[in-house]
């Protein structure tokens, strides 16, 4: 059943009102405060993937591999997604948001009772209690590997050539993470294949998220904190600031960089690779005046998959951090629990 049109985030920040409702504000100590002034001038770092497979290999390895460990996230230039097909992403994502009237989008809804659901809606912990803090933000969410779980009759089919720019767009990013997944596998000193291998056959997703103008976006968050629970996560933002990831501490933005690509780890390869690299903690931030749009191709494992630290990065010396894991009750408990820092992998460190 489609939810009522008042229960998305857009149709409040629509009729005007001057403060947010009660459940969307943050607890304090996890409000947007300004980051610190003498680490705002640090960016995440930016990788040209020009020559990845000739010349400069070993050397965008071994930088792969520096930025993986310190970081875990990353902007990636030069990556061979068509910088055509990164606009008109953007573009039918955001006439679908703005133009499509509130009622025709409602009927994409995807359904409340059950997480992770296709279409459009708002709520991301569906299996949080009644008290969890709203984020500031609708998404359309699409199952868009293996073939066998899309279905493109669920998407928008407006604008006309939406369904089209999201299918190329499904077929790009997965290219790049298999390039990116070799990388870092080879950044171990791992066969090129290790992580794909360790993953499995690759379910990926791409969640369009929107972030309506917030009358009082200091008490709100886009998207609270969280790492992505799958393998590698691929994130596109358009020109309005609002990722930030954590570093040592810090909220460090995302300053938008025209046609770059963020990298981002998620839970199940800091398993894979034993905590060498850890997944990167990141949220969203609102904003009074623009309305943003991101969109997040993830890459995961199967649900039946169990998810352990690869065996060539154990030895007697470094024993395994992490127990196995069956993917399945990973997202589970993510779902039900909420992400709240790490507590779902930290669930997990032997
Ligand atoms: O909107 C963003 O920049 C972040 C989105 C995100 O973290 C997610 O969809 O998991
Ligand atoms: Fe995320």
């Amino acid at each position: 059943m489609a939810e009522t049109p008042r229960l998305r985030v857009q149709a409040l920040s629509q009729i005007g009102i001057s403060h947010v409702p009660p459940q969307f504000i943050q607890q304090p100590e996890n409000r947007p405060v300004p980051p610190i002034k003498s680490l705002s001038t640090i960016d995440i770092p930016v990788i040209d993937l020009a020559g990845i497979d000739s010349d400069r290999s070993d050397e965008i390895r071994n930088e792969i591999g520096r930025v993986c460990e310190e970081w875990g996230a990353f902007q990636v230039i030069n990556h061979g997604v068509p910088v055509r097909l990164l606009d008109d992403m953007r573009n039918v994502g955001l006439t679908f948001f703005h133009d499509l009237p509130m009622e025709e989008k409602l009927k994409y809804a995807c359904d409340t009772s059950a997480a992770a659901t296709e279409g459009y809606g708002t709520r991301m912990l569906a299996g949080a209690g009644d008290d969890a803090v709203l984020d500031w933000r609708d998404y359309f969410d699409h199952h868009t590997f293996p073939l066998s779980r899309r279905n493109p009759s669920r998407w928008p089919h407006f604008p006309p050539q939406y369904r089209e720019v999201v299918a190329e767009y499904a077929d790009q990013m997965k290219l790049l993470a298999h390039k990116l997944l070799a990388s870092i596998s080879q950044s171990l000193g791992l066969v090129a294949s290790s992580i794909e291998h360790a993953v499995g056959e690759i379910y990926q997703n791409i969640t369009l998220s929107y972030y309506p103008p917030c009358p009082q976006p200091e008490l709100t968050l886009g998207l609270q904190a969280h790492s992505d629970f799958g393998a590698i996560t691929l994130l596109t933002q358009d020109d309005v600031e609002g990722l930030q990831v954590l570093k040592d501490g810090n909220w460090i933005i995302v300053k938008p960089l025209s046609h770059a690509i963020i990298v981002l780890l998620s839970d199940q390869t800091e398993i894979m690779t034993n905590g060498k690299y850890r997944s990167a903690i990141h949220r969203a931030i609102a904003n009074s005046s623009k309305a943003r749009l991101s969109v997040a191709t993830f890459h995961d494992p199967a649900k039946p998959k169990i998810i352990s630290p690869i065996a060539d990065l154990i030895s007697e010396s470094c024993p395994p951090r992490y127990r196995a894991v069956l993917y399945s009750d990973y997202v589970s408990s993510w779902y039900t629990k909420g992400p709240e820092g790490k507590r779902n992998i930290d669930s997990l460190l032997l």
